[in-house]
């Protein structure tokens, strides 16, 4: 469980956290989006303990492991030294520590690279190195910064797997992003920040009630298009009462992207 209340922390006149709150429960993934400068990095810096708020406080049970924005990996060390580190900070030795490096490096498919130094790997390897020093001890609190930033959609997958089977046994996890369909994948709840604060929480379903979305109905000379928070009953009633032939149809839910630009424009 993580639970930050009124984080306030400010860089001169810039409030970088102006009464940051969210509760994240054990085995829960909430998604943390924001415009850049929102707050969300100097919320994970305050929750990792790496530095101190000027007001309000986080509560953690257990451990925190972080993969920051930023690569924070020893180029001239292995993938397998570089997990032994970080595995052995966290108290792993032994036959303990060499199984939670294979067997997070099996999931994070990085098996074939343990032996190469983390300075020649792809960008995307390095990515994966990351997540993996995070993931690796099983910590009850992971804080992931971007972590699929330019990362192919194979190493996407695998991480977003690694990090929903850890929420499945039970970690919680805040996770943040700025590419909001990872967030449904995830199955994650949603925490939207602005300015220092946390202005939205829910499921995806609740934030998006409400939210235009757009049905198109193409005709033989004519085009019909509706925006309505429940496109798929407009298409329904359309149908029933059109006496033309439908040439094409072309359906928008409401999605995160409009919840962001919504929030975001809201004063
Ligand atoms: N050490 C610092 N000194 C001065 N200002 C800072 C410092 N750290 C953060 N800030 C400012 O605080 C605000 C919040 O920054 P933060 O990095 O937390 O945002 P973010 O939501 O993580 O942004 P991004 O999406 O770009 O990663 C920004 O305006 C930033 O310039």
């Amino acid at each position: 469980m993580l639970s930050a209340n009124g984080l306030i922390k400010r860089y001169g006149d810039i409030a970088a956290l102006d009464g940051f709150d969210l509760r994240v429960e054990a085995g829960e993934i909430a998604g943390l989006v924001g415009h850049n400068g929102a707050g969300k990095t100097t919320f994970f810096d305050i929750a990792a303990g790496l530095i101190r708020p000027d007001a309000g406080d986080v509560a953690i049970t257990g451990e925190v492991g972080m993969a920051p924005q930023q690569l924070a990996l020893y180029p001239s060390v292995t993938v397998r030294e570089t997990l032994r580190l970080f595995g052995g900070l966290a108290g792993l030795r032994g036959r303990a520590l060499t199984a939670a490096i294979d067997a997070t490096a099996e999931e994070l498919a990085l098996t074939g690279v343990l032996d190469r130094r983390v300075g020649v790997l792809s960008g995307g390897q390095q990515r994966r190195t990351q997540a993996a020093a995070a993931l690796l001890p099983r910590p009850g609190v992971l804080l992931l910064d971007e972590p699929t930033a330019g990362a192919d959609p194979e190493t996407r997958a695998a991480l977003l797997a690694a990090v929903r089977r850890r929420a499945d046994d039970g970690a919680t996890v805040v996770y943040c992003t700025h590419y909001l369909p990872e967030l449904a994948e995830l199955r994650a709840t949603v925490a939207v920040a602005r300015d220092g604060r946390v202005i939205a929480r829910g499921t995806g379903a609740d934030l998006l009630k409400g939210l235009p979305g757009e049905v198109r109905v193409v005709l033989d000379d004519d085009e019909i298009t509706i925006t309505t928070a429940d496109p798929t009953a407009a298409l329904a009633d359309l149908l029933r009462d059109l006496d033309r032939p439908v040439r094409g149809i072309d359906i928008r839910q409401p999605s995160l992207d409009d919840l962001y630009r919504e929030l975001s424009h809201a004063a």
